[in-house]
C-alpha cells in the first residue's frame, strides 16, 4: 500500500520524499568508480603489448592462471568478464536514469549547459551521450571476450582489432571511456565532497588537473596501444587464426 501511495502522491506514507533516489545514486557512484579503476588496470594490461608480444602473452596466460592449471583456463577470463559486465549493466541502469529522454528535456538540458558557460555543466552533457555510446559499443566488446576468451593474445588480438575490424569499436570506446572515467571520477569527489578539506574552490581546480592529466595519460596510452595492434595485426593479416608461441617455447621447438 505505502508503494501505492508514493507512487500516486510523489511522497511516501509519511508525506516525505523517498530516500531512494539518492541511495541510487550512491550506487551509480560506486559502481562507475569500481568500473573506472577497473578500466585503469583494463588498460595497463593491454598496453602490455607495447612491451613486447611475449609479455603480453605472459599476463594473459596469468589472467588464465597458468601457474595454477598447466596451460591455462580461459574460462576463468569469462567469470572475469561476467563479473564486469554485471557492474557494468547496474551502473548503465543508474545512469539511464539521468538521461535526458524526451526532446523537451533534451533541449532545456542543451541551451542550459550553453548558457551556463560552466565547465562542469558541460561535462555533464559529455558524460550522459558518452554513456550513452559505450551501452551499445561497450556491449558487443564484452560479449566477444565472453564468448571468446581464448582468442586473447599477441596474435589473437591484433587479427580481431584489424582483420576483424574491431579498430574503428575501439577508437569509439576509447575516446568515450577515457573521458567519462576521469570526468565521472572528478565529478563523483565534486558531488558527494570527498577531497573538499580546507579550500573546496582550491580542491576543484586542483582536481581539475588530476581530471585533465588521467585522461591525456590513458588517452595517450590507449592510442599508441591500439596502434601497436593495429601494425601487428597488418603484419600477420596472411595468417589469420594463427596462436602466438612465445619465444622459449619456439626455441624449444627449433631444438
Ligand atoms: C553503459 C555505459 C554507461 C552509461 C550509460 C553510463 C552513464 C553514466 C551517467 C549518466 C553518470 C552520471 C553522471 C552524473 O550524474 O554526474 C555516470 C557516472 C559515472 N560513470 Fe558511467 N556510464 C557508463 C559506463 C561507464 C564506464 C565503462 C565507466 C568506467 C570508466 C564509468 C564510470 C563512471 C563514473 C566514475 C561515474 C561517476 C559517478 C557519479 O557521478 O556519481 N561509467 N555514468
Ligand atoms: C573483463 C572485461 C574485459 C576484458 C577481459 C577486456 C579485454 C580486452 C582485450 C584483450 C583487449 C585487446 C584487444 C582485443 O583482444 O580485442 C581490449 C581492448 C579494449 N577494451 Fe577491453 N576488456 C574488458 C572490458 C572493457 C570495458 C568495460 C571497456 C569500456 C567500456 C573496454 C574497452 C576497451 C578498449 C577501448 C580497448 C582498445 C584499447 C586500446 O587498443 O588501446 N574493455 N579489451
Amino acid at each position: 500500500m505505502d508503494r501505492v501511495i508514493e507512487a500516486y502522491t510523489d511522497v511516501t506514507a509519511e508525506g516525505k520524499k523517498s530516500r531512494t533516489p539518492a541511495k541510487l545514486d550512491k550506487w551509480l557512484t560506486a559502481s562507475g568508480v569500481i568500473l573506472a579503476l577497473f578500466m585503469m588496470g583494463h588498460m595497463m594490461f593491454v598496453s602490455t603489448i607495447l612491451l613486447g608480444k611475449d609479455v603480453m602473452h605472459a599476463v594473459t596466460k596469468a589472467f588464465e592462471l597458468d601457474f595454477i592449471f598447466d596451460g591455462g583456463v580461459p574460462f576463468i577470463v569469462s567469470i572475469f568478464v561476467a563479473i564486469i559486465s554485471a557492474i557494468f549493466i547496474v551502473h548503465a541502469i543508474l545512469g539511464v536514469r539521468k538521461f535526458p529522454t524526451s526532446y523537451k528535456t533534451y533541449i532545456k538540458v542543451r541551451e542550459h549547459a550553453k548558457l551556463m558557460n560552466h565547465k562542469d555543466t558541460s561535462m555533464w552533457m559529455f558524460q550522459w551521450i558518452s554513456g550513452l555510446v559505450m551501452m551499445f559499443a561497450a556491449t558487443i566488446h564484452l560479449y566477444i571476450m565472453f564468448t571468446q576468451p581464448q582468442n586473447i593474445g599477441p596474435y589473437a588480438s591484433a587479427d580481431r582489432v584489424v582483420s576483424e575490424h574491431m579498430w574503428l569499436l575501439y577508437m569509439v570506446l576509447l575516446i568515450c571511456v577515457e573521458i567519462h572515467g576521469s570526468v565521472g571520477l572528478y565529478r563523483a569527489a565534486m558531488k558527494w565532497g570527498w577531497f573538499d578539506g580546507a579550500n573546496p574552490k582550491e580542491t576543484r581546480a586542483k582536481l581539475l588537473n588530476v581530471k585533465k592529466l588521467l585522461s591525456y595519460f590513458f588517452m595517450t596510452l590507449g592510442v599508441i596501444t591500439l596502434l601497436a595492434y593495429i601494425k601487428i595485426g597488418i603484419e600477420h593479416s596472411d595468417n589469420v587464426g594463427e596462436k602466438y608461441v612465445p619465444t622459449s617455447h619456439s626455441k624449444v621447438l627449433e631444438k
